[in-house]
């Protein structure tokens, strides 16, 4: 068996899968431009909830894998952050302002009719990964969120710039998330070097980021066939 890598070469082998990750996807590109038209906007928004709600149910899978009480107690706050400590707040519910700020109606988005089967395949893989996986590696493909805070940046910018039509409140998502998210990642970084100490668990977490970026990547896949070529979503047809 390999020896480990040192934690420097380990945290490095994670970090250099920030190639893989969606920032540098088409469909984010035209995002930033300003090249969407509101359809498109509101196709993303209405997708991008179903990831936001399974989050919770992937972290809740973390959870119930996880025998260490420190981990679980630090774990369980994100759960917190996107459901609420009751009806109305949290991080789901700010998305949902989020995609009525775009247009569209809490029930369209509620009852996942935008839902493309794509989306839908890629964020249960994700939701199946954590449930069928050890703990630590659940957690290691959460570490996407070490490279989401600069596209999160750029994002929040770019969209009040190149859609002034937005309305201010439907940006809540992406300012309250940004405050919290430097802190997450360093902490999941920290709990991943700490539990992956054989080369195997190691090769593993590298494994489970590079599968999260698929995840990500695929979802905007599935958005970007049917926004560029305006396929009908019933028949997938142009
Ligand atoms: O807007 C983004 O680009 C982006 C990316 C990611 C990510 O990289 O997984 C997350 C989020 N946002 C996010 O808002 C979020 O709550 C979140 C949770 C997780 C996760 O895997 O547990 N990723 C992300």
């Amino acid at each position: 068996m390999s020896e480990p890598s040192t934690e420097e070469e380990f945290t490095a082998r994670l970090r250099a899968l920030s190639s893989r990750y969606w920032d540098s996807h088409p469909f984010h590109l035209r995002l930033h431009a300003g090249e969407l038209s509101k359809d498109e906007l509101r196709l993303w928004a209405a997708n991008r909830w179903y990831y936001q709600r399974c989050i919770p149910r992937k972290d809740a899978a973390i959870l119930a894998n996880c025998p260490d009480q420190d981990v679980r107690r630090q774990w369980r706050e994100r759960i917190v952050w996107h459901d609420g400590e009751r009806a109305g707040e949290g991080g789901a519910e700010n998305w949902l302002r989020m995609a009525e700020a775009l247009g569209l109606t809490r029930e369209e988005v509620l009852d996942e009719r935008h839902v493309l089967p794509g989306t839908r395949f890629a964020v249960d893989a994700y939701v199946t990964f954590a449930r069928t996986r050890p703990w630590v590696e659940a957690v290691a493909s959460g570490l996407t969120e070490m490279f989401s805070r600069g596209l999160m940046t750029r994002r929040l910018a770019d969209m009040r710039e190149r859609y002034p039509w937005i309305a201010e409140e439907g940006f809540t998502y992406f300012t309250t998330r940004l405050k919290v998210i430097e802190g997450e990642g360093k902490s999941t970084l920290d709990l991943v070097v700490r539990n992956c100490r054989t080369r195997e668990h190691q090769d593993a977490a590298v494994a489970a980021l590079a599968f999260k970026c698929d995840v990500l990547r695929a979802i905007l896949d599935a958005v970007d066939y049917y926004a560029v070529g305006g396929a009908d979503r019933t028949t997938g047809r142009s």
